[in-house]
């Protein structure tokens, strides 16, 4: 495989781990950010110390506040950034790039505009500009921290074209890092998105000391209305049994490892949402996914027992305990 030219918008934590397996495999890497700490963590003392504590990262990785440096000469554009910040990304990169790109987005969420899908949404940004020339994604249980320890992981790529897929499994696959390719959008998408939610609700259980039962529960009712609300755009169901699904689902809602997970615990600790969030200053993209899910279960008549729960609890100030008493007494299963 020929090395390649990646370039990594945002230096926050999935954007290093990426970072670390793509130069691990030989590709030059750059990384863009507007954190100059984070900057010069990574190019002076190859880590990245705010996310990933003094973990040793590839030496071989650089960083820069400049986006027309970074896109200088890239084949493959890397958006590590949050679902709010991709907007404000894209319009840069399509004022800097020089050249049409293999876009890859990490952000799990949904869009709040349409009602939908975020890919979509990422694809109408960079319409008319000839920067993009595919657009994929990456899904799956790959917590930061492990990826960067190079400890084993798989997940998937989902991209428009199955030879695409392929084409960029070869280029992040190593020893450590599995990946499969897929050209299941909606399915990855939603997953990815629906299990951060499904997350929270997990770190709630766990703080109630609900029980092995009650967590096992969570994760099937969890991942039947994933796939409930998958159904209604298109999404496969064996998607929703791969990595993207039911891989990253599990982990995340059942690790301290995952922020969501860990959000859910401080709800219970501070028996008060709003409270909690304001402690709380981490991405937890879970808390805008439940909203923007609740509206399109509404929209489609989804019945979603687990979605409005949890959004009760997220903002209607609903106490969490709510989810305990009420998420094991409307089971619906596909
Ligand atoms: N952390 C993880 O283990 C994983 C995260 N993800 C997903 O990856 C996405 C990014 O998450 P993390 O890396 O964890 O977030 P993070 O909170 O660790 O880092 C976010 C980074 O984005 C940067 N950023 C924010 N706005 C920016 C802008 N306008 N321009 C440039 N940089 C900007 C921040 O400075 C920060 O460096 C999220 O959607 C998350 O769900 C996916 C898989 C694993
Ligand atoms: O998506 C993740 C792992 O696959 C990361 O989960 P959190 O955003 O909850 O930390």
């Amino acid at each position: 495989m020929n090395k390649k030219n990646i370039t990594i918008i945002g230096t926050g934590a999935y954007g290093t781990a990426l970072a670390n397996v793509l130069a691990d495999n030989d590709n030059n890497v750059i990384m863009y950010g507007i954190v100059e700490q984070q900057i010069d963590d990574i190019n002076i003392y190859h880590q990245n110390s705010v996310f990933l504590d003094s973990k040793k990262i590839n030496k071989k990785i650089k960083a820069t506040n400049s986006m027309p440096a970074a896109l200088e000469n890239t084949d493959i554009l890397i958006l590590g950034v949050p679902t709010v910040a991709i907007k404000h990304v894209v319009n840069d990169i399509i004022k800097y790039a020089k050249k049409p790109m293999d876009v890859i987005n990490t952000a799990k969420g949904l869009d709040e505009e349409s009602l939908g899908l975020l890919s979509t949404k990422i694809k109408k940004y960079f319409e008319g500009s000839s920067v993009i020339k595919t657009y994929s994604a990456l899904y799956g249980p790959s917590i930061a921290v492990e990826v960067v320890d190079r400890q084993p992981t798989a997940i998937m790529i989902a991209s428009e074209t199955i030879e695409k897929a392929k084409e960029l499994c070869e280029v992040f696959s190593n020893e450590y890092f599995y990946m499969y390719p897929t050209t299941d959008i909606a399915g990855c998408e939603i997953s990815a998105a629906l299990k951060n939610a499904i997350a929270i609700g997990g770190g709630i259980l766990k703080a109630y000391d609900a029980g092995d039962n009650a967590h096992a529960t969570l994760l099937t009712l969890g991942l039947n209305e994933m796939y409930e609300f998958g159904k209604h755009f298109g999404a496969k169901l064996e998607t929703f049994l791969n990595f993207a699904g039911l891989g990253d689902l599990i982990l995340t809602a059942s690790s301290k490892k995952s922020r969501n997970f860990r959000l859910g615990e401080k709800i219970v600790e501070n028996n008060d949402a709003k409270k909690a969030l304001e402690a709380f200053n981490l991405t937890v993209e879970g808390v805008e996914t439940a909203r923007i899910a609740y509206e399109i279960g509404k929209k489609y008549q989804i019945d979603m027992n687990f979605f409005e729960i949890i959004y009760n609890i997220l903002y209607n100030n609903v106490k969490p305990i709510s989810l305990l008493n009420n998420v094991f007494r409307d089971v619906k299963l596909v």
